[in-house]
């Protein structure tokens, strides 16, 4: 096993100056990284391609020529090198923008050159930018035997030590001569069958080295299974050490602040899915196991009466509870919401950010200690030192997936035995990222929205139809509704932001002239209780249009309010549009959502639009989402690890996470801690690559 540690340096053909390339470029350390530096395509080399033979929109290629000049032309940005090229059908035009110097010294005039690249036309004549290029020899001849080449990415720094795409895969042949015999099987063999996968030696040769294309695919395949494998297995590795370090608080009853809620306070009647998610809950919190539980519901799908019912669960059965939410206004509203269904001393309700007052705060602190506090709402000040519950039993965080595995597990330093987690998220995430990113939580999905409500209709309106718009406005307005504006915030200029609003919000006061009309104005530069204000005149009904930059984003519930308008709907991401315009269409009333835009769209924003209007289905839109951004800028995913992911892709590859993820829970099932004969190989694994996960990083 330790060979794979070994410094780079100390590899055939790389020695100390190539290792510093190697590790600063390309981040490869030891004999391991260069194993798992995958190829990031493979070129088709069964033929040379003939010039005359390139057409418009051709994939990579490469063909057989000879160098005929090249000059470097152009001053400053336009400063190129540009090579001629022939072979008997015609000529061709290289260039490349920058590593002049270097490729400069290397070309020779009148050689025969083989050059790979994705050919385009330029003023009507073939050209191939940024080729790789190497001289033809009787090596190339036999590589060329390779049907398959693979290209790894380089970079121009790498290029001046040879370490181009061919060079690395020299090195990669040096590398898989010395440790071949060393690379041990992870996944036991009966798994390796079902799947019909490589060993991880023929799956680690086949990457680098691919035979032919059946073959390349299951080595690929073998090693994202593998990946995605081990990552499920290490989250759930955690849930099984956590259900045996930690005793759970049990929820023996049902007792009588929930059933008297039940019966006599609740405005409506719970949907399937809310009864069903509750029994889940309930189920749960009296196993005497510390209960982990993400509930995942749409938009509207009412996840506060669920939260604020397992409260009284826990009340009930002499707990405290505390529910966190990502921003001030969200704690507030949660807390605002949660006193308007329950009656003045039915139970004792705080709320706490970074704006309470000195005296308040003392005096909650002192009531959560001694246990008078029942109910502790609050932002992240919540997870403060100071902040000391006399026996906290559930904490519910409304968290838009802001907090990974480790962030979690802060919450539980508080007590002797840790509370019951319940993590509600409004935005779905594609359930592939769900199953990585929570991959240690039980799931509840709520999918069901109250009955009664009609889909949002949402509809995309250009500049020059903005009358359209002030009619949706005036209806609306004129049967007693309310309507949001919001403008898009754009993080790097507060002063263009509030600029963009105030010109909004002075078309919108001559459209919309007083009396008859009033506006509320909400953003980012208002203090907390300016905000607080404006919020509440609009909630109380006292004006009929809030304009707001992006803080109404989530959580904020006005059930009269049946036009959301977003400005520069282009400037959004798809999961904040569609958690925008889950802020109307909570009342039984039809809503509208108007998304207005500048008349040139790039194709990412127009696909982005048409789903918004296409479907009202958060689910849908997340998967949408997924494919047009890729994991790495979907919230919350910096924390988890999945974005270490070296060869599985979470868009592509959802099958094979699944059948990963259903692998590791039977194995879970049956054998918990590694111990079966055909397991151990597991157990050694995970000792081996240590994953991270002990007692101590999860207390
Ligand atoms: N079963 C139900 N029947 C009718 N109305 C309901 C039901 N459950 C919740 N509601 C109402 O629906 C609205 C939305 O509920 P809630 O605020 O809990 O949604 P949410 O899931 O938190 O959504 P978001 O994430 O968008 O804030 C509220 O006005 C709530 O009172």
């Amino acid at each position: 096993m330790q060979i794979f540690n070994t410094p780079i340096e100390y590899l055939k053909g790389v020695g100390p100056q190539r290792a510093e390339v190697l590790k600063k470029e390309i981040g490869v350390f030891t004999y391991q990284d260069l194993l798992h530096y995958y190829p990031f395509r493979y070129i088709d080399k069964t033929r040379y391609y003939k010039i005359n033979e390139i057409g418009f929109d051709f994939p990579l290629v490469q063909i057989l020529v000879r160098l005929k000049s090249f000059e470097v032309i152009g001053e400053k940005q336009s400063k190129r090198l540009v090579a001629r090229v022939v072979d008997e059908t015609g000529e061709l035009e290289l260039v490349w923008f920058k590593g002049l110097k270097w490729i400069e010294k290397t070309l020779k005039i009148n050689h025969l050159y083989v050059v790979f690249g994705k050919p385009t036309f330029f003023n009507g004549k073939p050209q191939m930018a940024h080729p790789e290029m190497e001289l033809f020899s009787k090596e190339s001849k036999e590589r060329g035997n390779l049907s398959l080449q693979p290209v790894y990415s380089s970079t121009e720094k790498l290029k001046q030590f040879s370490l181009d795409s061919k060079g690395i895969q020299k090195l990669m042949s040096n590398l898989l001569d010395t440790v071949f015999s060393e690379i041990e099987e992870v996944l036991p063999s009966y798994i390796l069958e079902k799947y019909k996968l490589l060993s991880r030696r023929d799956a680690l040769l086949q990457i680098h080295f691919p035979t032919n294309s059946t073959v390349l695919s299951r080595a690929q395949a073998t090693l994202k299974f593998e990946e995605l494998f081990f990552i499920q297995l290490k989250l759930l590795k955690i849930k099984h050490l956590r259900t045996l370090k930690f005793k759970g608080n049990v929820f023996a009853t049902v007792g009588n602040k929930f059933n008297y809620f039940y019966e006599n306070l609740l405005p409506f009647q719970l949907t399937g899915a809310q009864k069903r998610v509750l029994k889940e809950i309930r189920f749960d919190s009296q196993k005497g196991i510390q209960m982990n539980r993400l509930v995942q519901g749409d938009v509207g799908s009412g996840k506060t009466v669920v939260a604020l019912m397992s409260m009284l669960l826990a009340i009930d059965n002499g707990f405290q509870a505390c529910m966190m939410a990502p921003t001030e206004i969200l704690a507030t509203q949660h807390y605002a919401s949660i006193k308007s269904m329950l009656p003045d001393d039915f139970v004792n309700i705080a709320l706490l950010t970074g704006s309470t007052k000195k005296k308040d705060r003392k005096k909650i602190l002192e009531d959560l200690v001694i246990g008078t506090l029942n109910i502790l709402v609050g932002t992240h000040a919540l997870i403060e030192e100071t902040v000391v519950f006399k026996h906290l039993g559930l904490a519910v965080i409304d968290e838009q997936h802001r907090f990974g595995v480790e962030q979690r597990a802060k919450l539980w330093k508080k007590n002797l035995i840790p509370p019951h987690v319940l993590v509600m998220t409004a935005t779905p995430i594609p359930r592939t990222l769900a199953m990585s990113l929570y991959g240690d939580l039980d799931v509840s999905v709520i999918n069901e929205l109250p009955a009664g409500r009609k889909p949002i209709q949402t509809i995309h309106l250009y500049e020059n139809q903005r009358l359209r718009m002030f009619g949706y406005m005036r209806r609306e307005i004129a049967k007693g509704r309310q309507v949001y504006v919001v403008y898009p915030l754009i993080q790097e200029s507060a002063k263009l932001d509030l600029k963009n609003l105030q010109d909004g919000i002075e078309v919108l006061s001559r459209e919309f002239p007083l009396p008859q009309y009033k506006i509320s104005i909400v953003h980012g530069q208002l203090k907390p209780d300016e905000k607080e204000f404006e919020m509440q005149r609009f909630i109380k009904g006292q004006t009929q249009i809030m304009v707001a930059t992006t803080v109404i984003e989530v959580g904020v519930n006005v059930p009269n309010a049946s036009v959301m308008i977003i400005e520069n709907a282009e400037r959004f991401g798809l999961s904040q549009l569609h958690q925008l315009r889950g802020r109307v269409g909570r009342g039984s009333e039809q809503s509208f959502c108007i998304l207005m835009s500048k008349d040139k769209l790039s194709k990412e924003g127009k696909v982005r639009l048409e789903t918004m209007v296409k479907t009202n289905d958060g689910f849908e839109i997340s998967e949408v989402d997924l494919q047009l951004r890729g994991p790495g800028d979907i919230e919350g995913t910096q924390q988890s690890g999945i974005l270490d992911l070296k060869l599985a892709d979470l868009t592509q590859d959802q099958n094979i996470l699944h059948e990963a993820r259903k692998t590791v829970l039977e194995i879970m099932e049956a054998d918990p801690e590694l111990q079966n004969a055909e397991h151990q190989i597991l157990g050694n694994f995970f000792h081996k690559h240590n994953t991270g996960i002990t007692l101590d990083k999860i207390s």
